[in-house]
């Protein structure tokens, strides 16, 4: 298994180790001592995967109270991953972070609680999956604005992106609440 440390604190870029034989691959995507020992301080309660075709952005995303750590990954397909960081005492609060995920490339990202977290879609399909920390709570989910020019994200699109109503009416930067720690 590959831990790369990023700006971020407790932003973790994974690739565990991958056994491929003429049959394909296998590959533990979670492991918890190995994982904890390697800076992914949270235990995960909740599994999510969703589906989406080409063009589609989901996010950015984040629970005000009760806020997720998540373990991402792609099964199959390829993204453009981001995720803000809104913890107002990290060094890098309200700066973005972007790495492409992929079936092929095996990466997971490990994003801790306090960051706004979404993806845009850019093979034909994806298959997304993630391990959540905490539970979903709708009530406190926020949504921060994909397009907020003081995020300075480069999006890959190849034309306007397919959103949510929910992600259309995301908040700019200067207008979302963060965390204070
Ligand atoms: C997140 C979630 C959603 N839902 C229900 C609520 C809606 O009826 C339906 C679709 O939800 P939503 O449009 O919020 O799904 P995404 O846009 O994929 O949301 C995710 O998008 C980005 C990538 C994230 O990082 C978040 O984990 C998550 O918010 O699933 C649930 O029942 N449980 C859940 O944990």
């Amino acid at each position: 298994m590959d831990v790369e440390q990023t700006d971020f604190p407790g932003l973790l870029v994974i690739t565990p180790r991958v056994f491929s034989d003429e049959r394909g691959f296998f590959k533990e995507t979670y492991q918890q001592e190995r994982y904890q020992s390697a800076g992914v301080g949270v235990s995960f309660v909740q599994d999510n995967a969703s589906r989406s075709t080409a063009g589609i952005l989901r996010g950015l995303h984040y629970q005000i109270q009760n806020p997720q750590a998540k373990l991402v990954h792609v099964v199959e397909g390829e993204i453009l991953d981001v995720c803000v960081d809104l913890r107002k005492n990290s060094p890098m609060f309200g700066k973005s972070y972007a790495i492409r995920l992929t079936g092929e490339n095996h990466k997971q990202l490990f994003v801790p609680a306090g960051f706004a977290h979404g993806f845009y879609v850019i093979s034909p399909q994806v298959d997304f999956v993630y391990k959540c920390s905490d539970y979903y709570f709708p009530e406190y989910e926020r949504t921060l604005l994909w397009n907020d020019p003081a995020l300075e994200i480069d999006w890959p699109l190849t034309g306007e992106p397919l959103l949510s109503p929910k992600d259309r009416e995301g908040l700019p930067l200067d207008q979302c609440e963060v965390f204070e720690s």
